[in-house]
């Protein structure tokens, strides 16, 4: 399969980052954005100034208005915006391996990436990759490792090589569903373990949160047909941990505005849209996750992370499963 010319559509953060890691990978890589202001600081400035700040980017990468013929593409916008975004490249993505990384599920429809994916374009071919990442490390070469998730394991390893570089590792994995609820679930979790810390209720406190949330992270994704040993990897505890202690993480910051008694800014923050999604999919199936409903609540706005904590505190006692 040859899977030289690859296109990323999103001009963002994270797609400018992952356009740059396969053009360190040696593939020709185009930007596919919607902001000519955008493209054009990425061709004649080598870099993208609005989500990027200074990091230069490689000559390999050309930004573009438009889809370019292409051997394998990579979606980076966010998860309700990506229906939208490849309604009109439909045709173009007919056969072709189509890289997912938004981590979030539609709100509409309560549906995956992959799903929306195939409603859109039936033919294409669905890949996630996910894990811990953040863009501006991707970009400026630190050491990172995702997985790689495809239903053939053969092509699966084949894209995940032709993104592959000294500083960018990608684990091929088959478990496609377990590894894209992961990342979107991750979300939400991050925005509590964000509130916790905003209310300043401790670091044992976020601790027990983020050891509680792998728990039902692990239940739910199971419950839904998703793989125990996902959870155990790059894309479950490996992601939850980074979204949920560190400050680069947006989720993690927009917990921590409300956490603090603060309207949150306006970035983007996939957990808030991701978790009423998150809590319809778990009531449907029956899953107790009470701290997808503890972080729903917090969005609601009626109740503080503390009182939400003390509920949660005073719940019977049952044995850690
Ligand atoms: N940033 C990160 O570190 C990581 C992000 N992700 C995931 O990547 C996704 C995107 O995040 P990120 O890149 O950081 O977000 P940004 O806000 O930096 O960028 C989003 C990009 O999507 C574009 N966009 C939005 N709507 C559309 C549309 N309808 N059609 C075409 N383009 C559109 C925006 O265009 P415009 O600029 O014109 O508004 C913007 O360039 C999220 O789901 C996130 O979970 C995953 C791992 C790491
Ligand atoms: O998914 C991410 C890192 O793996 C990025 O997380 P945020 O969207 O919370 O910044």
């Amino acid at each position: 399969m040859a899977l030289e010319r690859v296109a990323v559509v999103g001009a963002g953060a994270w797609g400018t980052a992952l356009a740059q890691a396969a053009a360190i990978a040696g593939r020709d890589v185009t930007l596919v954005g919607r902001d000519p202001a955008a493209i054009d600081d990425i061709n004649r400035n080598r870099r993208n100034s609005a989500h990027l700040g200074h990091q230069p980017l490689s000559d390999r990468i050309t930004g573009a208005l438009v889809l370019p013929d292409s051997d394998l593409v990579i979606l980076a916008v966010p998860a309700q915006a990506s229906r939208a975004a490849l309604k009109p490249i439909a045709a173009a993505l007919a056969h072709l391996p189509v890289v997912l990384t938004a981590k979030g599920l539609e709100h509409l429809t309560l549906k995956r990436q992959s799903e929306v994916l195939v409603d859109v374009s039936p033919t294409a071919i669905p890949y996630v990759l996910s894990g811990p990442s953040f863009a501006v490390d991707v970009a400026a070469g630190r050491p990172t490792a995702v997985t790689l998730a495809g239903d053939n394991a053969e092509a699966t390893s084949a894209v995940a090589a032709a993104l592959a570089g000294p500083t960018f590792r990608l684990y091929a994995a088959d478990d496609r569903l377990g590894v894209e609820l992961a990342g979107a679930l991750k979300n939400v979790y991050a925005l509590g373990c964000g509130a916790v810390d905003g209310a300043g209720l401790g670091a044992s406190a976020r601790s027990a949160l983020l050891a509680r949330a792998f728990a039902e992270l692990t239940r739910l994704v199971v419950r839904m047909g998703g793989s125990a040993s996902t959870l155990t990897g790059l894309a479950g505890l490996g992601d939850l941990t980074l979204s949920c202690t560190s400050t680069q993480s947006r989720n993690y910051r927009y917990g921590a505005s409300l956490g603090r008694g603060e309207s949150p800014g306006a970035e983007l923050a996939e957990g808030a849209l991701t978790a009423p999604v998150a809590k319809q999919l778990a009531d449907q199936l029956l899953i107790d996750a009470p701290l997808i409903d503890a972080v729903n609540l917090l969005l609601g706005g009626t109740t503080t992370i503390t009182d939400i904590v003390a509920g949660l505190m005073s719940r019977p006692l049952k044995r850690e499963e």
